[in-house]
């Protein structure tokens, strides 16, 4: 990930999302520029309250001073109602839009893109870095400009008004606000660091929470206890020289403030004493100074803010425009599959992108016949999932080339190709959601008969009924546990919905109790029929169905065949056979 460019020409890319809402980007600036003149004309009333309302002796002058001064704060308040809300409203939009921009590009990315990118990184893109966009756009940049006007009307007015304390102020200002900026520095870099290790507090305490039971079944939590206290004592000590700081910095402040305010009073006091000067235009000018001074103190204030918006942006907008190393053809084949496509993987060698050293795949060559079943066999990391990935196009290979029906796959849409093949994972992905919604995942339109149908093959539809609210009952983190069998047949009632060309089946390694087992196994048979289907094997009685079986290992194909041949011609499957394919009890 790249680093944030220092200057603010990263938040260039974010204008084009204002660009749909120009009439509300006009708006807010016409509010901005008429609540920055309110602000200013207030300099005025206050003279006009000092030397007619007050100086003028009649309560009638000091009524129409002060109506002068009520109606500009009128003016003001309205300004800033339609200022503030346009404003906010736009750094809401804006990241509304970004994060959906977001989301929508990286839900297309190919998974690869997620082994090298953590996906908390990614969450934390989504939530921390739209959310700081939006304050920064809605806020932090409209109080910059507001400052940034009312700083130049209220030189330009100081300068009117009194044109030697002008100069004064000129060379005061900097004298006082220097050492508050750089004491303000300090203290803002201390509260980042602060914010840093309240973060590590929260994501500590996280990862602890997730894994509880691992913490008190090895009896750690006296440990964890200490190291957590030990984080937050950190974070304290971090707050407490950050709060010592702001202490001093306040303290400062108000002294330098005043003593430079007191050194203006008594020059500008000797001018009304001698009648150079109104004591009107005196009280005015002190307003035109504080503008100033509080102009400058904002807009370096939000400066820093500034440009972590302009960080989170730049990150923003490169995950909007990362491309999917795996897209879709220029000109894809427009050929119609059979009804039971063929499958071959042709010489194919496949490195992961995140380790690059070692060949997953090697000169791999394997046809899969037309609506015949394969199963998969080998040792652990032998390559038999990676199979499975390049089938799905989930990545490319280096070499050679996966193809259906004799046509390359990258030649394919991927919608069409991904439409051919459902998978049953070895561990079933479960959405939050009811189980009508996780059956019908990937044909959301299918009707109630279909889904109880898909439901029934996949000898789900009894365990569903007798669930608290049957096909309605909540799934996922907060709804009912299923049995890691359960959880299967509603993985298989999703792929039999989907009716698949192509079945890829990743059996489950553990165990399943007699009956589940049983299940699955009538629900899968029923499932292979017709259909083109790759079986990553660990039961004997599928390793005894399948029409042809491959041994793989260390990437490469060992051998292929039957069970009785393999057994004694291949060491390697005799071994596997003798260690690891469990009796089914269907079958034993
Ligand atoms: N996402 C990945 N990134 C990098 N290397 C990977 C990735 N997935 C698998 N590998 C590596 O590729 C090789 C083949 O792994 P694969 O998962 O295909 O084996 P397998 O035969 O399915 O094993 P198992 O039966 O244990 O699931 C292994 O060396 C593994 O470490």
């Amino acid at each position: 990930m790249s680093k944030p460019r220092d200057g603010l020409g990263s938040l260039l890319p974010v204008l084009n999302y204002l660009k749909p809402y120009k009439a509300r980007l006009v708006a807010a600036s016409l509010a901005l520029l008429f609540t920055a003149g309110a602000t200013l004309s207030l300099g005025w009333g206050l003279q006009t309250l000092i030397d007619e309302g007050f100086g003028g002796g009649t309560s009638a002058d000091l009524r129409s001073a002060i109506g002068l001064l009520l109606t500009i704060a009128a003016a003001m308040a309205v300004g800033t109602f339609v200022r503030f809300y346009l404003v906010s409203w736009l750094g809401e939009r804006v990241s509304a839009d970004l994060r959906k921009a977001v989301f929508e590009n990286i839900v297309r990315l190919h998974p690869g893109y997620f082994e090298s990118n953590r996906s908390g990184e990614i969450m934390s893109r989504l939530t921390t870095d739209t959310t700081l966009l939006q304050t920064i756009i809605g806020s932090s940049f409209s109080m910059a400009l507001r400052s940034s006007l009312t700083l130049v009307g209220a030189l330009v007015m100081m300068f009117v008004t009194n044109l030697k304390l002008s100069l004064i102020i000129a060379v005061g200002v900097p004298l006082v606000l220097l050492p508050i900026l750089v004491f303000g520095r300090r203290v803002r870099r201390l509260s980042n660091q602060s914010q840093d290790s309240i973060a590590s507090v929260g994501s500590y305490a996280g990862e602890i929470i997730q894994h509880i039971r691992v913490v008190q079944s090895y009896t750690r939590e006296q440990f964890e206890s200490d190291a957590f206290a030990l984080e937050v004592e950190r974070a304290f000590a971090i707050a407490r020289k950050r709060i010592r700081q702001r202490a001093l910095l306040i303290c400062t402040a108000i002294l330098l403030l005043f003593a430079g305010m007191s050194g203006m009073l008594w020059e500008g006091g000797q001018d009304v004493i001698s009648g150079r000067m109104s004591g009107g235009e005196l009280g005015a000018f002190v307003f035109y100074a504080i503008m100033v001074g509080s102009g400058v103190a904002t807009i370096s204030e939000v400066w820093g803010e500034l440009q972590r918006a302009a960080g989170a942006a730049e990150r923003l907008v490169e995950l909007t425009r990362t491309q999917s190393l795996i897209a879709d053809p220029v000109t894809p084949c427009s050929a119609q599959l059979s009804s039971q496509p063929s499958l071959a993987l042709e010489n194919v060698t496949f490195r992961y992108p995140t380790r690059p050293d070692v060949a997953a795949l090697e000169a791999f060559s394997l046809p899969i016949e037309s609506g015949r079943s394969l199963a998969l066999v080998g040792p652990s990391g032998a390559g038999k999932s990676t199979v499975f990935e390049l089938l799905q196009r989930f990545y490319d290979p280096q070499e050679g080339r996966v193809t259906i029906d004799g046509i390359d796959i990258r030649d394919l849409n991927l919608q069409q190709l991904r439409e051919q093949i459902a998978l049953v994972p070895q561990q079933p992905a479960l959405f939050t959601g009811d189980v009508r919604y996780n059956i019908a995942y990937g044909r959301p339109n299918a009707t109630e008969a279909e889904i109880q149908a898909a439901a029934r093959t996949a000898h789900a539809h009894e365990f569903i009924s007798q669930l608290p609210a049957g096909y309605d009952s909540h799934l996922g983190e907060q709804g009912v546990r299923l049995s890691g069998g359960q959880r299967q047949r509603i993985a298989l009632a999703r792929a039999i919905l989907n009716d698949p060309k192509i079945l890829l089946l990743d059996e489950a390694t553990s165990a399943l109790d007699t009956e589940s087992e049983y299940h699955v196994q009538k629900a899968l048979e029923e499932l292979m029929q017709g259909r083109t289907t790759v079986i990553i094997a660990h039961r004997l009685s599928t390793i005894l169905h399948a029409d042809k079986i491959a041994v793989m290992d260390k990437g490469r194909l060992v051998a292929t065949g039957k069970h009785q041949a393999l057994l004694q011609d291949n060491a390697l499957y005799a071994r596997l056979a003798q260690l690891q394919f469990r009796e089914s009890d269907s079958e034993s």
